[in-house]
This record gives structure tokens, sequence and C-alpha cells, in this order.
């Protein structure tokens, strides 16, 4: 392979390498200093480009497209508050262990530190939130530099893609020309060509097998003892991407007898294994409450992914004396009541497996039939709200009215909280997806589109009409990367999660300064970036509004015109209505 410059040579090896790293889609956004990134990138053939116009979007965008496909979305940027726009989407990634890889261009070494202009100091710039960081050396028509290049390109989407999965950052400095200009003799043309053209298209310069630990047969043992017990509990939090695997899971839960609290984003709440699994969806409303002060403690539980949305059944893990084994085959410390007793560093779907082989205990049936009977009680409640307008209903509604597949991402603040207490258990392969790494509400919709991007579900998205107005201009991807969704937006004119918070008993300064208030109209975003709008203010309305747009093609906004202390209100009646068929 030759070049017509050193700069167009490096490009090309680092698109040649990204691609038969196993890259299929790259990210870039608009800038003169990452020309020879983005020149290359494009003009590859095998890989896709999605052209992003705002880095912080962008980054989202491939967040959320990690989380959707498990595969790292490289990113591209010039130098300066360019590549700073990335580091939102960064913390996420780091946080929720989702595949990111930033490639940012920046200014050769002796421009940095030298007021030189859009010139800013890249090193580490995310600090400790990447698994890896390099500041690539200045391209170089050699043959060790070149196998460095191509080697580090391997290191990094493998590392990305590691164990845990995360953010990997290489500072790609450039020196002028950018452009893809002959500069006579600067490539020279003897050039080992395992250096200057890599491995055959579909070989990786390097590479990259196994990682996931395992337990050995003894350690197997000793933990088949502990989980033989007549009580125990399979807590599944939200989960690394692609999300736990339901068949070892439910293999080891029905050999335990255990029951499987899910997480609305931990992969077993929705799905056909929901027909043989003991999957329990409804614990936020009734855990920590006076049905479960009158139960016997579990004597064991083990969590799999990270911790649970909810706040209840946090709060009533930390309040038993059970022995609680966290597993994790990062072998993260991620338990913030401080209440586990072990930490098993393992991968969990083969450890359950694995364990299902060995055990045999079944558990005790009373213990089970306990969760089963509280279940019911919720969501009996929960249709008796059937017809009233509240937050969480429409969230059950969007829940009901998903086609089979489809991906659903839900916002933080209520609207996940919702999907927690509201979204039924059931058969359907939904996909819900969620950041709650760092719980940000913070580039929603770029997630959401970005997830689209990564499969040919239906995909809706739930979020709230603060988080919408945080990521409005997300929105051109629909456009851009031709992706579709819904966007039902809960808008209940601030942020109605702070009427659950103590801050609302002091007025002022709540409604100012915490509740915030704006009188968005919404319309006209969709009007900006092409999506259809619609407003109900009934649950009747938005059911009949939901049932169309999934029957329309292309991307529309449903906007729900909701009150968020009413909201409140309904969910606590709910739960005091569940409490009251259980408790005598
Ligand atoms: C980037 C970011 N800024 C601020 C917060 C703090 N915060 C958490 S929830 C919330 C309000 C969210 O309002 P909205 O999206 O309308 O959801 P609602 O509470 O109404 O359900 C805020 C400001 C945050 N989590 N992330
Ligand atoms: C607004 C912020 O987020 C906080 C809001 C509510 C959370 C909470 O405690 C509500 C009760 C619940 O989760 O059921 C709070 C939390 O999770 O501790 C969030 O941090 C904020 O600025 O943090
Ligand atoms: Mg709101």
């Amino acid at each position: 392979m030759t070049a017509p410059n050193r700069n167009t040579l490096w490009g090309r090896a680092i698109a040649a390498e990204l691609a038969r790293s196993g890259v299929r889609t790259v990210c870039i956004s608009p800038g003169s200093r990452s020309t020879p990134l983005t020149v290359a990138v494009d003009e590859h053939d095998d890989l896709r480009t999605i052209s992003a116009l705002d880095e912080r979007t962008a980054a989202y965008f491939a967040l959320g497209r990690a989380r959707r496909t498990g595969e790292v979305t490289p990113l591209i940027c010039t130098s300066g508050t360019a590549a700073a726009n990335y580091h939102p989407a960064v913390v996420e990634a780091n946080q929720a262990r989702v595949p990111l890889l930033l490639l940012t261009a920046d200014r050769p070494p002796e421009l940095r530190d030298s007021g030189a202009n859009q010139t800013v100091d890249q090193e580490k710039l995310y600090g400790d939130a990447v698994r890896w960081y390099k500041d690539l050396p200045e391209p170089a028509p050699r043959e060790r530099a070149l196998r460095s290049l191509r080697t580090d390109i391997c290191r990094a989407v493998g590392t990305a893609e590691g164990t845990p999965a995360g953010p990997v950052h290489l500072n790609v400095p450039f020196r002028k020309p950018l452009e893809p200009t002959p500069v006579e003799g600067d490539v020279p043309a003897d050039l080992d060509p395992l250096a200057a053209a890599g491995r055959d298209e579909d070989t990786p310069f390097v590479r990259r097998t196994g990682g996931e630990p395992q337990l050995d047969d003894r350690d197997l043992r000793k933990l088949s003892e502990t989980l033989s017990v007549d009580r125990g509990l399979i807590v599944a939090g939200p989960a690394d991407p692609p999300g736990l695997d339901p068949e070892p899971v439910t293999a080891f839960a029905h050999a335990t007898g255990f029951p499987i609290l899910a997480d609305p984003l931990s992969g077993l709440r929705f799905g056909g294994h929901s027909r043989v699994a003991p999957v329990i969806g409804g614990y936020d409303g009734f855990v920590n409450t006076e049905v479960t002060a009158e139960w016997p403690d579990p004597e064991v539980v083990v969590r799999l992914g990270a911790s649970p949305t909810s706040k209840p059944l946090r709060k009533y893990l930390a309040g038993t004396d059970a022995r609680q084994l966290v597993v994790d085959h990062a072998g993260a410390w991620r338990e913030a009541e401080f209440t586990a007793t072990d930490l098993v560093v393992a991968d969990p779907d083969r450890l359950c497996g694995q364990l299902a082989q060995v055990i045999r205990s079944g558990g005790a049936a009373g213990w089970r039939n306990r969760w089963e009977t509280a279940e019911a009680a919720h969501w009996e409640a929960a249709d008796d709200a059937d017809d009233r307008l509240y937050e969480g209903g429409i969230v059950a509604d969007v829940v009901a009215g998903l086609p089979d597949p489809a991906t659903l991402v839900v916002s933080n603040s209520m609207p996940v909280r919702d999907l927690d207490r509201f979204g039924t258990v059931g058969t359907k392969s939904i996909t819900a997806l969620g950041n709650r790494g760092a719980s940000g509400i913070d580039g929603i919709v770029s997630t959401a589109l970005g997830a689209a991007h990564g499969t040919t579900d239906d995909v809706t998205l739930v979020i709230g009409d603060l988080a919408l107005y945080h990521d409005m201009n997300g929105l051109l991807a629909v456009g851009r990367a031709e992706v579709d969704a819904t966007v039902v937006v809960i808008n209940n004119d601030g942020g109605g999660i702070f009427h659950k918070l103590p801050i609302e008993d002091f007025e002022p300064p709540f409604t100012r300064q915490f509740k915030t208030p704006h009188g968005l109209d919404f319309e006209p975003a969709g009007d900006l970036y092409g999506l259809g709008f619609s407003r109900v203010e009934s649950r009747e309305g938005f059911r009949e509004a939901y049932a169309a747009a999934g029957d329309r093609e292309g991307s529309e906004i449903i906007e729900v015109a909701v009150d968020a202390e009413s909201s409140h209100e309904i969910r606590d009646e709910l739960q005091a209505e569940t409490v009251e068929r259980l408790v005598d």
C-alpha cells in the first residue's frame, strides 16, 4: 500500500485495522485537524459513517448503538472543545461498561501549550474514566511505527470491548498537509508490505480471544453448598451490554428454587423465558413495606449486574441479614449499601449455568409463593388504575403497546422508575435500555437513536420533558442517521421526581430552583427535525396515538401532558392498595 503522504498512510492504516477488528460503523463530526481520519474512514468500503454535527450527541449516539449491539462504534472529532464534548458519554460508558472508542485529532506536540488556535490539553482528557489512553506518535512512514499503530488500533478495539467493556481514548496528532495532497518522497516506495498494508482484508493485525473469568470445581462446590437453602433470591440489576442471558439464569433459578427479581434493564424482565422462569417484576411496589416486614429474611441473595434501579429493593436487601453474593466478571465492588458478604469474580451467565448443573436444592415452595402472591397483588392494583392518567400508567401502556420484538429506551428520573414499578413481566422480546451508569438526564435522545441504528426493532423512547430539553438537537439523527423512533415525552413541566424528595417541603425555592417549570411547547422541535407530533391528555388518547404511531412509518413525538404530583399520589395509592391486599 502507498499513499500521497504520511498522514493519508496513517489514516488508512487506522481505518483498515478498525474494519478488520470488526468495526462496521464510525461516527464522524466535522473538523479540519481530523481530516486524515475522516477521509480514510469515509473511503473505506467496509466502514459505514454517520455524520453527527455535534460531538456531544455523536458520543451518546455511539453509546446507544453500542448498548444495543455490544459492539464499539468509534468516534472521530477535531481538536479543542470538540473532544471535550465527548466527556459526558465517556462518563456514562465507563460506569455502565459500554464500549466506546474516541479518536480525537490533535495539533502536533510543539503547538501544544503555545497559544496556537483550537489547541487544548487533550492529554488524558477523560481522566480515569477510560480503560486505556494513548497519545499516538506523529504519523511516520516507517515499518515499526506502522506496526505499532496497527497494534494500537487492535488493542483499542479489544480493550473497549473487553472485560469490563468501556471507553478507550486515542489522541491522534497530525501536522499539515492534512488532505491527501501528494508530497514528493514522503512515503517510501519500498515500505515493508506488512507494515504498509497489514495482513489480509479479513485479518486484524492482532487477533484477541478469551477474557471471561470462571470458578474452578472447588469454588463451585463451595458455592453450591452455600446456595442450597430454603429461602434465596436472584436479584438481576441493570446488566452490562448486551444483557444477562435468560437461559442459564432460568436454569439456575429452577435448580435453586429462588425467584428472579428482574430489574427492567437486566435483560430478564421481558422475553419468552418468562413463560417458565420465576421472574418477579413488581417488587418495587411492595418490598420494604409492611408486606415484607412480616416475612422471614432471605438466607442468600445472589446479585447479578449493577445495583438495582429500585431504591425500595436496595433498602429491603440492606435490611436483611442474608448472605449477599455479588457476581461480577470484572470483580468490581458495586454494592453501595455495603451489605455484600461475598464478591464472586465470574461471568454471571456462565456461573449460573455451571451452578445449575450441580445444585438440586429446589428451595422452599412457600418462600416462592410469598413473592408470587405479592407480585399478583401488585399487578391487580395497577390494573385497577387502568383508566387513570398518571406517569406510571403511560409507561405501562407503552409496554403493553410495544410490538414483538421491540427496543424500549427509558430516560432517567421517573420514566425508568415507572418502568421498574409498572413494566409488567411478559413474553414479548423487549430490549429495555437506559443510562443507569451515571443516571444523567442528558444525551437520552441520542442514546435512543443510536440504539435504533443498531437494531431492526421498532424503537420507543420514553423521556421526561427536562431530559428532552437537554438533548433536543439529538433529534437531528432521525434524518442524518436515517433512524426512526417513537418519542413519548411525559411532560409534567419540570422535574417531577423532585416531588419525591424532602425538598418539596421547602417552598420557595422548590418550584423555582428544583422543579424548574419551563412552559416549553415541544411541537416546534418536531417541525424543526422532521418528526410528527401529537399531544394527548388521557390514557385512552395516548393508547390511540401510540397505536397509530406504531402503524405509521417515520418518527414522531407523542407529548403526554400529565401532572407530577397526582402521578406520585396515584403511585402511593396503588402501593397502599397492594399492601392492604397482602397484610391482614
Ligand atoms: C445531566 C443531569 N443534570 C441534572 C440531573 C439531576 N436530575 C435528575 S432527575 C432531574 C429532573 C428530570 O426531569 P424530567 O426529565 O422532566 O423527568 P421527571 O422527573 O419529570 O420524570 C434532574 C434535574 C441529572 N440526573 N443529570
Ligand atoms: C435529582 C437528582 O436525582 C435524585 C432524584 C431522586 C432519587 C431518589 O432518591 C428518589 C427516590 C427513588 O429513587 O425512589 C435520587 C437517588 O437515586 O438517590 C437521585 O439522585 C439528583 O440531582 O441527584
Ligand atoms: Mg418532567
